[in-house]
């Protein structure tokens, strides 16, 4: 294993899944920190953590854990992925991760670096971008876990790391790698460890890529990851699928924007069943009704809680932040064991802890990467009769569901 890479979530992980398997590296993603070795295929590996909205000490910890078995498999550079519209709370968690990471792997400059163009995301003066609106309105400020108040993410992350924080200004990125490296070197001499690079084009981030050759560590989104391949020495490549008959299921617990325009485009054309989030809380609505229901209903059958941001925030008033989140996941996680049991062979997901408390309550331990369905979304094989898609809240067309069985089904 070359690159060894950290992600803070489930969907995010695949999302950079993806990205290194477009440009040629063999990629596989587990779920947790594996207890054997990787299998010897393996250019890089990704260990997907649910450790973005937990306790800043416990996410330290486990990333901590993840690097050590990265260290062991042989990896010569590592990467902390977080998500690109830099989702984290004024405690954390990106800064306490990329703190102790750099601490563990004494790397004195650290990028930090959350653009994705494709999928509209791009920093320009230290401050982040989704598509032409500033962060904090982008509907992010509303995010049922970690609301996205601060567009600038030199303001947002000093408030987390321990370290000061420098920043690399469009006009030297797009001058180039020497430009760059000279910005930073610049920045390290003044006592800067971790360091925002502003990023609008895709060239921008290749260009990153390459100064990040000899680096330790890089954090970001899937983004500034597109020109590292290059620098071991792989290229572009097809990324094969074997088509996954079945019956498909689609399970959404994001309340983001663009999953709730899908769900609104899914519910007209395939049976559809809302879960209320009330009901789930107080014990009412079983998972083994709704997976039944599941499995009863043609086509691409989909159970949601997704819900507008006012629906949300009366269920955080009434029943807690932390118990409502955790009971809808533990609900959709029953759901998907039960859907499988009963014999779901595509299921497709919507929201990063959703799709991780699904993958982890499915026990899949290692899912292999497949063709991108939409920017930053791949098919994924958990098993020989088991296929998956993580949707990130905010990624996907409007038809993303009917368009991820389609590819999932070959
Ligand atoms: N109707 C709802 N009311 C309150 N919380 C909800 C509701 N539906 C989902 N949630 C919770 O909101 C969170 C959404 O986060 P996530 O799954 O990561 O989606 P995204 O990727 O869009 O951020 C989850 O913890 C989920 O359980
Ligand atoms: O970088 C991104 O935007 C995604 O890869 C990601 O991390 C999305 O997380 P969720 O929106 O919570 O699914």
């Amino acid at each position: 294993m070359r690159l060894g890479c950290i992600g803070d979530d489930f969907t995010g992980s695949s999302d950079l899944a993806n990205t290194l398997a477009k440009q040629g590296m063999r990629v596989t993603q587990y779920s947790g920190t594996p207890r054997t070795d990787a299998a010897e295929t393996v250019d890089a590996g990704v260990v997907a953590l649910k450790s973005r909205s937990i306790d800043p000490g416990d996410a330290v910890a486990q990333s901590l854990e993840a690097l050590d078995w990265l260290k062991s498999q042989g990896c010569e550079q590592f990467f902390f992925k977080y998500c690109s519209t830099f989702d984290s709370t004024p405690e954390g968690n990106i800064g306490p991760v990329a703190d102790a990471l750099a601490e563990a792997l004494d790397a004195q400059k650290v990028i930090v670096c959350p653009a994705f163009p494709g999928t509209g995301r791009s920093v320009y003066q230290g401050h982040l971008f989704v598509k032409d609106t500033l962060l904090s309105e982008s509907g992010m400020q509303t995010h049922p876990l970690t609301p996205m108040t601060d567009p600038d993410i030199r303001r947002w992350l000093t408030r987390q790391s321990r370290f000061a924080v420098g920043h690399v200004a469009a006009q030297h990125v797009q001058s180039g790698t020497d430009a760059i490296r000279q910005c930073i070197e610049s920045e390290h001499h003044s006592g800067k460890r971790l360091i925002v690079i502003d990023a609008i084009r895709d060239e921008d981030l290749v260009e990153i890529g390459k100064t990040a050759k000899d680096l330790r560590l890089v954090t970001g989104g899937s983004g500034v990851a597109l020109g590292l391949p290059a620098n071991f020495g792989y290229t572009p490549s097809l990324v094969p699928w074997t088509p996954q008959p079945g019956k498909s299921i689609v399970l959404s617990g994001s309340c983001s924007l663009a999953t709730r325009r899908q769900v609104k485009a899914h519910i007209a054309q395939h049976p559809s069943r809302e879960v209320n989030a009330a009901e789930v809380i107080e014990g009412h609505l079983t998972a083994e009704e709704t997976a039944d229901w599941l499995l009863g209903s043609e086509g691409i059958p989909m159970a949601f809680s997704s819900a507008d941001p006012d629906i949300v925030a009366d269920i955080q008033a009434t029943y807690g932040r932390e118990r409502s989140a955790a009971a809808l996941e533990t609900f959709f996680s029953d759901v998907a064991k039960v859907a499988r049991a009963g014999g779901a062979t595509r299921i497709i997901t919507a929201g990063g802890e959703t799709s991780g408390a699904i993958v982890e309550g499915l026990g899949l331990e290692t899912l292999e990467i497949g063709p991108e369905i939409d920017p930053g979304i791949p098919a994924l094989r958990a098993g020989p009769d088991l296929v998956v898609a993580l949707k990130s809240g905010n990624f996907g067309a409007e038809d993303f569901f009917e368009k991820a069985d389609r590819m999932l089904k070959g």
